[in-house]
């Protein structure tokens, strides 16, 4: 597999064209000509172009988002790169003995990418020397205290006023988390995290959560997750995984980022695995057995019916969240979502729960299956009012629901196992419904709505009224029974 990358920022076609044919000039090289005219992917982000100067959580210090392009060959030849990558790296490996281990292992995957990426890597390796450097000075300074905290820049040694922390205390999150909070100075929580941790980090709760954008969802899923691994990390050495659906590439990466930070000093990987990159580089980053994959359902299909393994052995998964369901049902993404959820092992705790291993998902029978955890977050929410009744009986499994794709929060919570007990915290109510407006809802028999809608329109109906009906047949009627 041969790999490009792209170094610098491809600032518009049009500046790039200029700046090769400067080159062009000065230098004929067919070979240059060649490079021009590969299908060259933009590693840059068209939100952040200033992330090139400041780096990013994955490559810091300049090179960013290096891309390989799918099944690339473009026959690149640096002679001689293997060797020097080689003999730098066994000269380093004596002289950074005592640094820190995680250390040369992101320098190491960095420098790997690089190598494989066929180019020049000698800027790169200086910087990430003089981090090394500093890196290991600084933890010959501080003595270790925790086992799996392998980060530089942790709270410890900061005056940090944990008082003002003190909305946090009753939430009983774990000292890691708590570190990260600090580190990210979230005074409080916000409500939805304030109203799920308890039920999803203490209770074990699915989760069927709403609130406006912006108001902390990710961390309202994302610390109780982190905090029931840093428990079991103890009690297994092998964690289980977490899968995020996301309903698209920047929010998967920004919930990527988003759980990172929360999960610094905290030993469980966090990878994106997102279409428009590498296949390759993903499936690489998947044989490292991450804790917590985010993904959009399009990529996660194509890889997991393709046989990856850390994504088909899916009986030791311990919790699926589904962010932005409301998004996800609108945007047709059901076909691979639905695929994705139908290998979901059942839960133990669901109810008629549905297993439908395919011939890449291993066999349930011999597994022990763990208890699943679902969320399900969606920034807005309408439940029928015997929601949770139709979760029990499975009603929303019948023919006619199967049929109809997964076209709602409701059908899609409950074929992802949610149980029947799951805690609905619905905090959008106040901003979705205006100032002057009022709600109310009459729970009857399909036979008596004619005579409750009659009844309405009489007392109330002396403005204006729209009445919403779900089929021509029922809007036919409704007309026929007002215009009497
Ligand atoms: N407890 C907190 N205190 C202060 N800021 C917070 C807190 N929790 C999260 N944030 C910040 O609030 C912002 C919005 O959070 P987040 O992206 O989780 O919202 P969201 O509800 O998922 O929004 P969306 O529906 O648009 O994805 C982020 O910048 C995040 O860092």
């Amino acid at each position: 597999m041969a790999a490009v990358t792209e170094a610098v920022p491809r600032v518009s076609s049009k500046q790039s064209s200029k700046k090769m044919g400067k080159r062009k000039r000065n230098q004929i090289d067919p070979e240059l000509d060649r490079f021009d005219s590969l299908p060259w992917n933009s590693s840059i982000s068209q939100d952040d172009p200033f992330s090139v100067i400041a780096g990013s959580h994955e490559l810091e210090g300049g090179f960013l988002s290096l891309e390989e392009i799918d099944e690339g060959d473009y026959g690149l030849e640096i002679p001689g790169l293997d060797k020097k990558v080689k003999k730098e790296r066994k000269n380093k490996s004596k002289k950074q003995k005592d640094a820190d281990v995680d250390a040369d292992a992101d320098a190491d995957e960095v420098e790997q990418e690089m190598k494989e990426e066929g180019i020049n890597v000698d800027d790169k390796k200086k910087r990430k020397k003089r981090k090394k450097k500093k890196k290991a000075k600084e933890s010959s300074k501080v003595e270790e205290t925790t086992s799996v905290s392998n980060n530089k820049d942790d709270v410890e040694g900061e005056s940090v006023d944990e008082t003002e922390f003190y909305a946090w205390n009753e939430l009983r999150l774990h000292p890691l988390l708590m570190k990260s909070i600090y580190r990210l100075g979230f005074k409080e929580p916000t409500p939805i995290q304030k109203a799920c941790i308890p039920a999803a980090a203490h209770q074990g709760k699915d989760v069927l959560g709403a609130a406006e954008t912006g108001s902390g969802k990710t961390l309202a899923f994302g610390l109780p997750i982190l905090q029931r691994l840093l428990e079991e990390q103890d009690k297994a050495s092998n964690m289980g995984d977490d899968m995020g659906e996301e309903a698209g590439r920047e929010l998967a990466i920004q919930v990527t980022d988003h759980i990172k930070e929360a999960a610094h000093g905290i030993n469980i990987r966090v990878v994106s695995i997102v279409g428009g990159m590498s296949t390759e580089k993903q499936e690489r980053l998947l044989k490292t057995r991450p804790g917590i994959i985010v993904g959009t359902p399009g990529r996660l299909w194509e890889l997991m019916s393709g046989g990856e393994q850390h994504l088909v052995e899916l009986h030791s998964l311990s919790f699926f969240v589904l962010d932005e369901a409301d998004r996800m049902i609108e945007n047709g993404h059901f076909r691979e979502l639905q695929s994705i959820i139908d290998m979901l092992p059942m839960t133990s705790g669901s109810i008629g729960g549905h297993s439908q291993s395919s011939e890449n998902c291993e066999t349930l029978s011999n597994m022990q299956i763990k208890k699943r955890q679902t969320f399900v977050f969606s920034a807005t929410l309408a439940l029928s009012g015997d929601f949770r009744k139709k979760l029990k009986r499975g009603s929303l499994k019948s023919k006619q629901s199967m049929a109809d794709g997964l076209n709602s929060i409701e059908m899609l919570s409950e074929r992802a196992g949610m149980r029947a007990n799951a805690a609905i915290i619905d905090l959008t109510n106040a901003s979705i419904l205006a100032n002057k407006l009022e709600e109310s809802f009459i729970e009857c028999r399909e036979e008596d709505k004619d005579a409750y809608l009659y009844y309405i329109l009489s007392v109330h109906g002396q403005g204006r009224t729209i009445v919403f009906c779900t089929s021509i047949a029922a809007l036919r009627h409704t007309s026929a029974l007002c215009a009497s």
